[in-house]
């Protein structure tokens, strides 16, 4: 049976966001990174980030938990994301965090994202730290 045809792209759904979101660029990013309060929040999946190391002092929030860590009235909801502080949501390489960004607009949560994400981050000399895997017991 043929499969029915989308009523979009992932490039469109990308545009879409990042045309109403905020995008930080890269050097920017890294400039801010003293910044006491600025969060980067990595939405990568845990995998990614043992493998490519992540941003120090960021926070993983994988993707698949956004809404419902950031809702104060849901059950899973995040301290963190209940702070006055200013968050720049990042994955590898810019498609999901503008995506989530959009989400979290839709939500009432103000949040930027991280223009050219994670790889771009490491090819502009940002600092990386590397994450032990986790020991299983
Ligand atoms: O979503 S992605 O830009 O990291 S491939």
């Amino acid at each position: 049976m043929p499969r029915p045809a989308l009523t979009t792209t992932v490039a469109a759904m990308v545009e879409a966001a990042r045309a109403r979101i905020e995008e930080i660029e890269t050097e920017d990013a890294i400039a801010m990174m003293e910044d006491a309060d600025l969060v980067f929040v990595d939405i990568r999946d845990i995998r990614e980030r043992q493998r490519d190391g992540v941003i120090p002092g960021s926070f993983h929030c994988p993707r698949g938990m956004l809404e419902f860590w950031v809702d104060p009235a849901s059950p899973y909801f995040k301290e963190v994301f209940g702070q006055d502080r200013r968050f720049v949501f990042h994955c590898a390489s810019g498609w999901r965090s503008a995506l989530s960004a959009a989400l979290l607009q839709d939500m009432g949560f103000e949040a930027a994202h991280l223009r050219h994400g994670f790889s771009d981050w490491v090819r502009k000399g940002g600092p990386v730290e590397s994450l032990e895997p986790r020991a299983r017991g």
